[in-house]
């Protein structure tokens, strides 16, 4: 028999962060103290819980090296304080190599950080409606894909613009990864058009529980994001969502029903080898005359 817990309760905190590193840190800080309060004993923030800012000048004048960041060392304290796995969607650091890098850090309830992971998609775009996103001009990509162990099992880390690539879900979850997390701060049209389908997607063809904290609404730096964080079941179950704005968004994760969903249909073991080949290149069938 083993003695994993049955259940836990996940509290997704949702944001609007500015330029100000500081007041984000605050903001984040009373959303997780809410959670807590709430009985999330696993809690995720954004994408860029320090810093919204894609300004190139502005973001190197404004973050620091992990092992010197007010928000880790903040996060860390308060990950012990209130007892809980404090998954921080993500932090714009310095990183070892000197650049910048998107890192989510995954907090244990004794302060300590058991998993970084740094982004490994770069969202570099230009999307339909005018916006323009260059995100490897300022940050460097991460290379390895992380599974981190929570007390109910392995959880698979990924942000934002991951979401797009279901190989790394697929990876993560061949893994044994049971959660997937997808920290986010999606715009406004691709929220719209994408944001909902493409987690249900990865929860189903998976078989894994989606926790995607975002950020939501009109920021300093004159980006709107999507918001509607979301908490998904490996059946594809919207369990909770959040609308735009900041606040905590709760669900209860109940493992037995992962278990289920993967016993009845088994799709994640029934992956095949397959060669792809082009249609010209086959031999032409018999036609019967
Ligand atoms: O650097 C920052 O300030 C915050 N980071 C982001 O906003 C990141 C990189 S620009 N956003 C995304 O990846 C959005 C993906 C997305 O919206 C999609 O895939 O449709």
């Amino acid at each position: 028999m083993s003695d994993t817990p049955k259940s836990f309760r996940v509290g997704l905190v949702q944001m609007c962060a500015g330029r100000m590193v500081d007041r984000n840190i605050a903001a984040a800080t009373e959303l997780i103290r809410a959670a807590a309060r709430g009985g999330a004993q696993y809690v995720q923030t954004p994408e860029m819980t320090n810093i919204l800012e894609l300004d190139r000048e502005r973001l190197l004048a404004a973050i620091k090296p992990e092992v010197d960041d007010p928000g880790v060392t903040q996060f860390r304290f308060l990950a012990r304080e209130l007892g809980i796995w404090l998954h921080v969607g993500s932090l714009a650091l310095v990183g070892e190599r000197g650049r910048p890098v998107n890192r989510s850090l995954l907090i244990s309830p004794e302060g300590r950080i058991d998993a970084r992971y740094d982004k490994i998609h770069m969202f570099d775009v230009d999307l339909p409606g005018g916006e323009s996103y260059r995100e490897s001009a300022s940050y460097e990509p991460g290379h390895e894909a992380v599974v981190a162990a929570l007390p109910w099992g392995q959880l698979g880390m990924t942000i934002c613009y991951d979401l797009r690539f279901p190989h790394l879900h697929r990876a993560l979850a061949k893994a044994g990864a049971r959660f997937l997390a997808v920290p986010a701060a999606f715009t406004k049209p691709t929220g719209l058009a994408h944001w909902h389908t493409l987690l249900r997607a990865r929860a189903i063809e998976n078989q894994c529980y989606v926790f995607a904290a975002g950020q939501g609404g009109c920021h300093e730096n004159g980006r709107e994001t999507f918001g509607h964080s979301l908490v998904i079941s490996p059946w594809g179950e919207v369990l909770a969502e959040a609308d735009v704005q900041p606040a905590v968004t709760f669900a209860d994760v109940e493992l037995q029903r992962l278990e289920d969903v993967r016993r009845q249909v088994p799709s994640l073991r029934h992956d095949r080898p397959f060669d792809v080949v082009y249609a010209a290149d086959t031999p032409p069938n018999e036609v019967a005359s």
